[in-house]
């Protein structure tokens, strides 16, 4: 009998990651796990089994266009082919926006999927990519059943006080409020926190996730009460090539001067800026902090220094820290990065353990630290499997 099975799907901007999880003692395991990055690049798909062994390989030409749907495509032929141990039962999208109207997992419909195309502008660098491979499956295989994972969920706590912007309450009304991101890394995290550390998260977390996308999220009690990002996923911190936050002001002096239109000021915000804008380099962190070229000093210095002034805002929002949590690639990978986000943090409580932290943790801080700091990988797409299996089989 073919073992039944949960594919999840994470759609990027240039990459399609996937993983195809079994239930296993309880929970679910990944028995194939892969991706197709440099969709617009040179295109290249690797698939690897459970014990990460390396089951099958394709590289396109430089130039190749595959793109997403090409991408998908091949996706599948590999899964009718490989997969033919397993049923596929369900699948699990990543979707970032949600809005206002969708603040937990949903079974797709094709009504979904028209109100989640709504949601496009508010996040151009991943939703049109999320929900490509949602209309493929609902055109091809509408009985499969599918459901949407979204990134702003995990915030539905924040209070309105956190939410709203300083603008006529007719537009926030009308939905231009701050939602915030990352959700699914963060209710990962917070999930698996308590095994660690039981007292802290029951109590005030600040969580790092430090990836391409940059965030840091205040949670307490399990609950996230603030989020750096916003309406979208430019605002907050620098990230590999957004801007982050920057003064309103700006944007209408690029207007006005620079004679910039929408779409060459989003280029310049969601492509162009964060790390890759003020190293002139890269967006790649390992780059940067490789290389003794000042301007990827600058980048690396402005990064660092964002984050400790939204840690000191965070911590004021829940009124005390318990404990700074680190995920994402650049925060479970970047001893270097964590060890100055820990020492700025000083302040707060925190005592960097240095051995622990080159070791990459899980605990950071030393015994003494009044406030402990952690190194949690993240799992995002663990999250979307769980999600999705209780959506579909009404249970957890
Ligand atoms: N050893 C490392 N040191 C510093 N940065 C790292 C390391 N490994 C990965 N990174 C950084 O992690 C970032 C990508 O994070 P990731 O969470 O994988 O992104 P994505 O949002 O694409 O899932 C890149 O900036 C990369 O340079
Ligand atoms: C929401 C977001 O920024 O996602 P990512 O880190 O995958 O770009
Ligand atoms: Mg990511």
């Amino acid at each position: 009998m073919k073992q039944p099975g949960i594919l999840v799907l994470n759609a990027g901007s240039s990459s399609i990651k996937f993983l195809f999880f079994v239930e296993q003692n309880d929970d679910l395991a990944p028995v194939l796990r892969g991706q197709v990055e440099g969709l617009h690049t040179a295109p290249h798909f690797i698939a690897r089994d459970g014990a990460g062994r390396v089951v099958d390989e394709k590289r396109w030409g430089e130039g190749t266009a595959l793109g997403h749907q090409g991408a998908v495509a091949h996706l599948a032929a590999f899964l009718r082919a490989e997969g033919s141990n397993y049923a596929l039962h369900a699948v699990g999208h990543r979707v970032v926006h949600g809005g206002m109207d969708h603040v937990q997992p949903e079974r797709v419909t094709p009504d979904l999927l028209r109100s989640l195309e709504r949601l496009v502008p508010l996040a151009p660098l991943h939703q049109p990519h999320n929900l490509a491979p949602i209309r493929l499956l609902l055109e091809h295989q509408p009985d499969l059943p599918q459901v949407a994972c979204f990134d702003t969920a995990f915030h539905a706590t924040n209070e309105d006080v956190a939410r709203r912007f300083a603008i006529p309450s007719d537009l926030h009304d009308a939905g231009v409020r701050r939602y915030g991101f990352h959700g699914l890394s963060y209710e990962y995290v917070s999930a698996a926190l308590p095994a660690h550390d039981p007292a802290a998260a029951a109590g005030k977390v600040v969580a790092c996730h430090l990836g391409n996308g940059v965030s840091m999220c205040a949670i307490d009690g399990g609950r996230s009460v603030a989020n750096t990002m916003g309406f979208t996923a430019v605002e907050g911190l620098p990230m590999g090539t957004r801007s982050g936050s920057l003064d309103p002001g700006v944007l209408l002096y690029l207007m006005d001067e620079r004679k910039m239109d929408a779409r060459a000021i989003e280029k310049l915000l969601y492509s162009q800026s964060g790390l890759l804008g003020m190293s002139g380099i890269s967006s790649d962190m390992r780059n940067l902090l490789e290389s003794d070229d000042p301007r990827a000093r600058t980048a690396v210095d402005v990064f660092v220094y964002r984050i400790r002034r939204e840690l000191g805002s965070l911590a004021a929002a829940m009124g005390g820290l318990d404990a700074l949590v680190f995920t994402a690639g650049i925060g479970e990978n970047s001893a270097a990065i964590r060890e100055r986000v820990c020492r700025d943090a000083a302040w707060l409580g925190i005592e960097l353990d240095a051995k622990a932290n080159a070791a990459g943790g899980p605990r950071i801080s030393t015994a003494a630290s009044r406030t402990a700091a952690w190194v949690i990988p993240t799992n995002e797409e663990l999250m979307i499997a769980r999600h999705t299996r209780r959506v579909v089989e009404g249970r957890d």
